[in-house]
């Protein structure tokens, strides 16, 4: 559904130039749900805005719903939905018309567009609200009503930039559900920009994580956990220094340090290991008298790679923008 090769952009003013997507390669298949997370300026909304043909890419080559980026940019159009950070429904207008509107200029016969309309806002709980005036919805509504907008066409994949920034947990938890069932009920393939790590944690099944323009993993939210980072694991046992050395020959065991009465190291699957260690210091005589496992964040995976933490690297991000 998406074949993305070394996209990039560089924003040039007469003082400054910002490289704000620096060669990015991936790939998305028909029907997944994928998020790209990342700080603050690490290139997200640029990324997105290049593949939904709102900004024309310095160099490289996509594949977009079946259309060449740069050769088909209206295929393009017709084939996906955006749906932007700002609202995207005009604040004065009655929902029902403005919906009805934006599916007649994708060419959809008047009734159709209407019956459409009509399925789309029960599917996104809004039913009845037809008549409102944007301007008088919730944060929450006015979401899930940007999200209809942005499928109203039937597109077969959809982009979300940041969809449930400044919404309360409920409404945001609420918006995730509507999020999957787009995919779950009309097979939609989505990819949304976050720098939520509970919101790639509860909604997407595969991530790509980007940091100053440049895809720096990827995987599912498990497998990155796992792979990149590993549970840490505490173990208080009077012979600590003893233990070190035993789980120093753990394979994929790292990180171990000690105190005077406790060990502490990563190792991919704490669950698997911790059995396999008890048992083992029991025989060497330094038995285990309390052992803790933590499963890692999505932040200890950015903090494994980058050296710094995903909330850190938002505190420190400069918006250094410049016009194109
Ligand atoms: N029109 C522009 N002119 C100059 N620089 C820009 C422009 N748009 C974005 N940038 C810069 O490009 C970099 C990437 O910005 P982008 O908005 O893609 O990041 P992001 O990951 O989406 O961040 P956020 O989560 O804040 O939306 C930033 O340094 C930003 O300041």
């Amino acid at each position: 559904m998406l074949k993305v090769r070394g996209l990039t952009k560089t924003f040039r003013s007469r003082r400054n130039t910002v490289k704000a997507v620096q060669g990015v390669d991936f790939d998305v298949a028909e029907g997944e749900l994928v998020g790209f997370l990342g700080p603050n300026g690490a290139g997200k909304s640029t990324t997105l805005r290049m593949l939904s043909t709102l900004l024309r890419p310095t160099s490289g080559e996509a594949v977009v719903a079946g259309c060449d980026l740069l050769a088909d940019p209206n295929g393009v159009r017709n084939r996906i939905g955006y749906v932007g950070q700002g609202n995207g429904a005009g604040a004065g207008l009655r929902v029902g018309e403005e919906l009805v509107m934006q599916a007649r200029l994708y060419g959809m016969p008047a009734a159709e567009a209407r019956s459409q309309v009509t399925d789309l806002l029960k599917q996104f709980d809004l039913e009845g609200m037809d008549n409102r005036t944007v301007s008088t919805l919730s944060g929450g509504q006015r979401r899930r009503l940007d999200i209809v907008m942005g499928i109203v066409h039937r597109p077969g994949l959809v982009f979300l930039d940041e969809p449930s920034t400044a919404l309360d947990p409920q409404s945001r938890s609420n918006l995730w559900e509507h999020i999957r069932s787009l995919r779950d009920r009309h097979g939609t393939t989505v990819f949304l920009t976050t720098h939520y790590l509970d919101e790639v944690d509860a909604l997407c099944e595969r991530i790509l994580v980007i940091d100053d323009g440049r895809i720096i993993t990827e995987g599912t939210p498990d497998s990155l956990k796992t792979e990149v980072s590993g549970d840490l694991v505490t173990l208080h046992t009077g012979a600590p220094a003893e233990a070190a050395t035993v789980i120093g020959h753990l394979p994929g065991a790292r990180e171990v340090t000690t105190d005077a009465t406790s060990v502490r190291f990563r190792v991919p699957r704490g669950d698997a290991a911790v059995p396999v260690l008890v048992r083992e210091l029991d025989r060497i005589g330094a038995p285990v008298e309390a052992v803790s496992t933590q499963r890692p964040t999505l932040d200890d995976v950015f903090l494994t790679l980058t050296g710094r933490s995903l909330r850190d690297a938002e505190a420190g991000a400069g918006d250094g923008a410049e016009q194109e």
